[in-house]
């Protein structure tokens, strides 16, 4: 598994302790092929970055009942299965972090942001922007599975 350095100028917090963050990471996906992201909330770390829906494991559960915890809470909507995709560790300045990404095909409810979060059904190129550091690699693998050439996003 690659190591993925976001902001390598600004200093990391944590020091030689730092331990590996495990994060559920939902890749929701409509039967046209378009896929959701949503902006991180208000007074979280890189607010205002689109990325993927998810958040971090509790003690004792799975990347799946992650998932299924952290959608429900976060965006209203109930899943069953999740199936794992990629894994991708990011070393961010506030935290090095395992990104668990699952695709999402089957859910139940309607789309209901709970945290203040934007939405968007996105297909590549993505128009919505900043896209977050760890989130950009998913660009690239779907660009990889759909033929997908040219730009996957717009930088700030
Ligand atoms: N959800 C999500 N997190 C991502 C993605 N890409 C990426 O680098 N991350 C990082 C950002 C954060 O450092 C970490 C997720 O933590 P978080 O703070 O959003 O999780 P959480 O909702 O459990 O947070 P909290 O309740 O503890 O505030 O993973 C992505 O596509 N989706």
């Amino acid at each position: 598994m690659s190591v993925l350095v976001a902001d390598g100028d600004r200093p990391r917090e944590g020091g030689a302790d730092r331990k590996v963050v495990d994060v559920a990471v939902g890749v929701l996906l409509r039967s046209d092929g378009d896929f959701l992201l949503t902006s991180r909330p208000p007074g979280k770390v890189y607010e205002g970055y689109w990325e993927f829906p998810g958040g971090k494991l509790e003690a004792g559960e799975t990347v799946e009942q992650a998932l299924r915890r952290e959608l429900h809470e976060e965006i209203g909507i109930t899943i069953s299965k999740a199936q794992a995709w990629k894994v991708e560790l990011v070393d961010y300045p506030h935290a090095l972090v395992r990104l668990n990404f699952c695709k999402v095909f089957d859910w139940t409810g309607e789309l209901h942001m709970r945290e203040g979060q934007l939405f968007a059904w996105q297909r590549l190129p993505v128009q919505v922007k900043p896209v977050l550091p760890g989130t950009l690699p998913v660009l690239l693998w779907f660009a990889e599975e759909r033929k997908f050439s040219g730009l996957t996003h717009t930088r700030v």
